[in-house]
């Protein structure tokens, strides 16, 4: 006779069927060679939970024996015949527990071993495997190495010499959320910026460190390196979850991480042409349906006596800013959530698609991912800026005892949006948006976990499942009737290392939430279901009591009756699922007695053993409290701390920033204010210069011009002395007139006196020369009177050119050297118009000489004559000098004039740019106005920061 036993490892589920009875011991039901590897697989079989209770197997040949008792657990040792060793009872840590446990073929072993070996090196960056024992250095990429059966088995069996098959129904109570870790390979625009720096270490196979500031440890129950196949990793993950389904509970897998850390390549992957060869990249969903359409078909063959038929249906939808739309319909949106009695939560209006093999899945998956929403970020190009969650209900149905059982599990896959921080990931306008609605659902789901901690350790919580729309929909994946497998994606580039961090806290809390699954089987059919056959076997033993009355004591016989149905009722939920064969109440039919005494026995047996575990339990859980008590609140203090120090990192770097901000800026704009206050005291001191020089010049000129002025008169003095003088020189010529008529008047009386009278002659002579003279004078002065005229007029033409001179003085602003030489030329003009004025005196001082000159009524004066005429010429001598001296002027005035348009240009300059600075106050002032206002309006929190900021930026500065 033989029957069936499931044994299913924590992670890796085994999934092998273990045909066995008491006779042939254990083999495996599709595997001829299973019974004799089955010593060699205790490196594979890390740890299994056996599901099905009161079985009793023995092997005397390998010495193999798998004991259980219902409901209990139980950890038995078994002995290693092949190598002749004897294994130890050895608990593994839960984490432990998930590394290693392939199985199935020695070749698995092989892959696993090498894997450990591969991640064991990963962070030293050397490869190892081991060659005859030996662990060899390799220096080629692990990746491309194929590892041969030989090398690697030497090292399976020193990683993994132990076989342990414990007995845990506990285990998925305790461990209903598993949380994976994922590491992909640094990608190329990492390198680009800061190499192959690295921020995490791998420590084994289930811990990695941080590596910043503090450095961190963290534990996960698995910890995929960026060698990790997909395959891989879906074996550790995938499995349990397909078969927690298949069994009537509900599955969650989803991919948490920073954009761009691997989310999507680890659930959907790359699904290539699947009509033609599966792609060695795709993901944790096709691989999940592959494998749940195989145990599907297994099933409905193995169970085929009961009609066991399944069927899926699907649905595929994506949260969008807060908006649920479906992806396999995208003309629908923002559909709402319920919650039903019956139906639990549910999206109203989903599209439910029934599928019937991979194919169709595959279809709705690429359809469904062509239509979500993606955009290019700094940190990926093809950044998925939604959660999508694909949801598979698996319904199954199957005939017992003329009753339908149906079971409904549900499988939820949910590739979450990239967490990021705005600014790293470059995102503006509805990118920021975008982002802002992930990081809130992301947070959202992060203060459900926290508080889901927290009730798993006792306390009261609030769950705010409600804030969000993903973690309202995830409720019973999170907080209730689910197994859920968490799957954080990392980066191990130090570029992402605060993203990496927040990642890897966010998983170790996960780590901590407890689930309650239930399976979702019609309860009150198996309720009566149990009831009558636990009525049907007490019926039997009292029968077998009945009819063994005489050979068993009755008091025996009530104690086994007792014990028996304390037995049966404690099993009685596991009796239903898979034991009914083993312990049918037809075996206890045809052999009663044997079947007594062994019940006996093995009671006494199972008692003691019982009354054993049952103390090592209870303490274990005690301890098993205390330390996750004292773990959680450790973590939460860790966590709260690490917390508290990136925000107080952050914002001491903000700080910092903003010191060093302001700090510059106060550099820049005090020298922006020194270099003005410095031009414009250069200028201003140039101004007051140029303006003494002005004032001085212009006083100056205003005495130039006094002068000029009295020169003028003394001019026109002299004017008057030269008419005056003119008028003399009439009246002599009147007089001359006299004389020579007088004359006439002699000749014409006295001619025969000429001869006796020779004085007469003399002074007719005499007259004769006087006339001529005084015609010549009479020219001269004429002249003169012309020369005086032309002076005039340049003398007017010279004013004139001081006027213009001083105007383009008051104007200019001249510059200290260039006025320096001005003033020069200044004082040479002056000293020029001194010396005219000196000349000037001096032929005032001739003038008032001829003026003294007057001719004597009838005299004539020879020498006076003379005099006269010398002083005329030098008159005219002097006013040619003073031509001369004019025209120099003028020649000076020029120059000056054009000195000054020079200076003017030159200070027209310093001008625009004293403007200019100006300006740059003016505005600079502006942004110290808008700097002030936007300070006032910032929160109480960013005041108080900026003020602490400034206060130690004063300090700082000891302003
Ligand atoms: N384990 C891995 N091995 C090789 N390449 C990987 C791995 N993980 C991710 N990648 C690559 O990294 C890039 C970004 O990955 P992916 O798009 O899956 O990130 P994501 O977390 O989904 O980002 P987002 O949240 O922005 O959508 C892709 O080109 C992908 O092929």
């Amino acid at each position: 006779m033989s029957s069936s036993l499931r044994v299913v490892s924590k992670a890796g589920t085994l999934g092998k069927k273990l045909s066995f009875d008491a006779r042939d011991g254990i083999s495996a039901g599709n595997d001829p060679h299973f019974h004799e590897r089955l010593p060699h697989a205790e490196s594979r079989i890390a740890k299994a939970s056996i599901r099905k209770p009161l079985l009793f197997l023995d092997d005397s040949e390998s010495s193999f024996k798998v004991s259980t008792s219902g409901g209990m657990k139980k950890t038995t040792t078994l002995p290693c015949s092949s190598q002749g060793q004897r294994q130890q009872h050895h608990r593994r840590s839960p984490s432990l527990n998930n590394f290693p446990r392939f199985e199935n073929a020695v070749t698995d072993s092989a892959a696993l071993s090498t894997r450990a070996l591969r991640q064991s090196a990963s962070f030293s960056g050397r490869v190892f495997t081991s060659r005859g024992g030996r662990l060899a250095d390799q220096s080629t990429p692990c990746s491309s190495r194929k590892t041969s059966r030989n090398d690697v088995n030497g090292a399976a069996w020193r990683i993994s010499p132990r076989l342990e098959l414990e007995e845990d129904p506990a285990f998925l109570q305790d461990h209903n959320v598993q949380v994976l870790l994922r590491a992909r390979p640094i990608s190329g625009i990492e390198i680009a910026q800061l190499g192959h720096a690295r921020c995490i270490r791998q420590e084994n196979a289930y811990a990695i460190s941080w590596l910043g500031q503090p450095e961190t440890r963290f534990s996960f129950d698995y910890v995929a390196s960026e060698f990790v196949t997909q395959e891989e990793l879906f074996r550790v993950a995938g499995p349990p979850m397909v078969e927690n389904c298949m069994a009537g509970n509900n599955s969650c897998v989803f991919a948490y991480g920073q954009t761009g850390s691997g989310k999507t390549h680890t659930m959907l992957g790359d699904v290539g042409d699947f009509d033609r060869q599966p792609n060695e990249n795709r993901g944790m969903t096709p691989r999940v349906f592959e494998y749940l359409f195989k145990k599907i078909h297994e099933e409905e063959v193995a169970q085929r006596h009961t009609n066991m038929k399944f069927k899926c249906r699907c649905s595929f939808l994506e949260i969008y800013n807060e908006q649920i739309s479906d992806l396999l319909e995208p003309s629908s949106s923002n559909l709402p959530i319920r919650e039903d009695s019956t139906k639990g939560i549910y999206v109203d209006g989903l599209v439910e698609v029934e599928a019937q093999n991979v194919r169709n899945i595959l279809h709705l998956l690429l359809l469904g991912a062509a239509n979500r929403k993606v955009a290019a970020t700094d940190m990926n190009r093809e950044s998925s800026r939604s959660h999508s969650v694909f949801t598979c209900v698996i319904e199954s149905q199957w005939e017992c005892d003329a009753t339908i059982n149906s079971r409904i599990g549900r499988l939820n896959l949910v590739d979450l949006a990239g967490s990021e921080r705005q600014k790293s990931s470059g995102v503006d306008g509805e990118r920021f948006r975008e982002a802002a609605s992930i990081n809130k659902s992301l947070s959202t789901l992060g203060l459900v976990i926290m508080d889901l901690v927290d009730i798993a350790n006792g306390k009261q919580r609030h769950v705010p499942y409600r804030d969000s729309k993903l973690t309202f929909l995830l409720q019973d994946s999170l907080g209730g009737n689910s197994k859920t497998t968490i799957i954080a994606n990392i980066s191990p580039s130090s570029c992402a290392s605060s993203e990496t961090l927040s990642t890897l806290k966010f998983a170790q809390r996960a780590k901590f939430i407890q689930n309650n699954a239930v399976v979702g089987e019609d309860a009150s059919r198996e309720a009566k279901g149990s009831k009558e056959h636990i009525q049907q076997l007490k019926d039997e033993l009292a029968r077998l009591r009945r009819q063994n009355n005489s050979a068993i004591p009755t008091v025996r016989l009530s104690e086994l009756n007792d014990d028996l149905s304390t037995d049966l009722n404690s099993f009685e939920g596991s009796f239903l699922q898979f034991g009914r064969a083993v312990l049918s109440p037809i075996a206890l039919l045809h052999k009663p007695e044997m079947l007594v005494v062994k019940l006996v026995s093995e009671r006494q047996v199972t008692k003691r053993l019982r009354n054993e575990v049952g103390s090592y339990q209870r303490e274990l859980s005690e301890c098993r409290m205390k330390l996750r008590t004292s773990l959680d609140a450790n973590q939460r203090i860790v966590s709260e701390l690490d917390v508290l120090r990136i925000e107080l990192e952050s914002s001491q770097d903000e700080c910092k920033k903003l010191q060093q901000d302001l700090g510059t800026m106060k550099l820049e704009k005090a020298l922006e204010v020194n270099c003005l206050e410095l031009k414009q005291a250069q200028h201003h001191e140039l101004m007051f210069e140029l303006k003494a020089q002005l004032l001085k010049s212009e006083e100056k000129a205003e005495q130039e011009a006094s002068s000029r002025s009295q020169l003028e008169i003394q001019l026109q003095e002299a004017t008057q002395e030269s008419t005056n003088l003119q008028t003399e020189l009439q009246w002599t010529r009147d007089s001359l007139e006299e004389v020579e008529s007088l004359v006439e008047r002699l000749q014409r009386k006295t001619p025969a006196l000429e001869s006796g009278v020779p004085e007469a002659s003399y002074e007719n002579f005499m007259v004769g020369q006087l006339q001529a003279e005084i015609i010549e004078m009479h020219a001269r002065l004429e002249d003169e009177h012309k020369r005086r005229c032309e002076l005039e007029v340049q003398m007017a033409n010279y004013v004139k050119y001081q006027e213009i001179e001083r105007k383009i003085n008051r104007e200019c602003v001249l510059s200290t050297d260039d006025s320096k030489a001005t003033r020069k030329k200044t004082v040479r003009h002056h000293d020029a118009i001194l010396q005219l004025q000196l000349e000037l005196d001096t032929i005032d001082g001739e003038s008032d000489a001829i003026k003294s000159f007057r001719w004597e009524e009838g005299t004539h004066d020879d020498e006076a004559e003379v005099k006269n005429s010398v002083t005329i010429m030098q008159l005219q001598l002097k006013v040619e000098t003073l031509e001369a001296a004019l025209l120099e002027e003028r020649q000076c005035l020029a120059e000056v004039r054009a000195t000054n348009e020079q200076l003017r240009q030159q200070l027209e300059n310093p001008q625009t740019e004293l403007h200019g600075e100006k300006a740059r106050i003016e505005s600079f002032k502006g942004g110290h106005r808008s700097l002030d206002v936007e300070s006032k309006s910032t929160s109480e929190d960013g005041k108080a920061r900026m003020h602490t900021s400034w206060s130690q930026f004063c300090l700082f500065t000891k302003i």
